[in-house]
């Protein structure tokens, strides 16, 4: 059994990893880690922190409300309904929020459509979409400054364990059912932004 010091060190170990690729600035982003089955019991990235720094008030331990079960002057992440929602939703283990170039300027330029597709390219099998016409589908929503009004039109798409969400000229929101597959996702999707970008540069 994986013991809730042994999570707290791979979301960390993840968040170390996202910080090298430069995906905090400003203090953006945030990420999740599921604790406990029945009751659900997460762990969520503290509010307005520098995420590319290693500290013993990284996270925050949260219930299903994302409300903290110990005693803390930490303040949980401002978008922590969103991971709540995951939670709630879905078995997903994990849940991570980053905000980069490539993905605003995307949910920028498909934002109207609602969605962007991604087929013919070999990193959708990231999510499992194997067959050769497959299509990876990724939603885009506005980004309702009203936090729980995003979280609500945000989890009318957290249909499976996986899966991810633009939020427009905001940032992207993954799940997996591990750090590990949460991450994968993660990458895919922003290797897929930056080829989507790349190639209408160029054409
Ligand atoms: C500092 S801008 C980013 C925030 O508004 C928010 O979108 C974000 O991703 C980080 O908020 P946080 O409360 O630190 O989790
Ligand atoms: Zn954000």
């Amino acid at each position: 059994m994986i013991t809730l010091r042994g999570r707290w060190e791979e979301l960390a170990d993840i968040k170390d990893e996202l910080a090298r690729r430069d995906w905090f600035m400003g203090t953006s982003g945030n990420l999740a880690i599921k604790v406990n089955d029945n009751p659900t019991e997460f762990l969520v990235t503290a509010s307005g922190k520098d995420k590319n720094k290693r500290t013993k008030e990284d996270f925050l331990h949260v219930n299903i409300n994302g409300e903290p079960i110990e005693e803390t002057i930490l303040k949980p992440s401002a978008e922590t309904l969103l991971h709540c929602a995951i939670y709630s939703k879905t078995s997903a283990g994990c849940s991570l929020h980053v905000h980069t170039v490539a993905n605003n300027v995307i949910s920028e330029l498909y934002g109207n459509q609602g969605k962007i597709n991604f087929q013919g390219l070999e990193l959708i099998k990231a999510f499992d979409l194997w067959e050769e016409d497959a299509i990876l589908s990724i939603p885009i929503i506005p980004n309702h400054a009203h936090i729980p009004r995003l979280a609500e039109e945000f989890q009318t798409y957290l249909d499976g364990d996986k899966g991810a969400v633009l939020i427009r000229n905001h940032g992207i929101t993954v799940w997996g059912r591990d750090g590990f597959e949460a991450k994968k996702l993660l990458e895919a999707c922003e290797f897929l932004f930056q080829y989507q970008l790349t190639l209408r540069q160029i054409k």
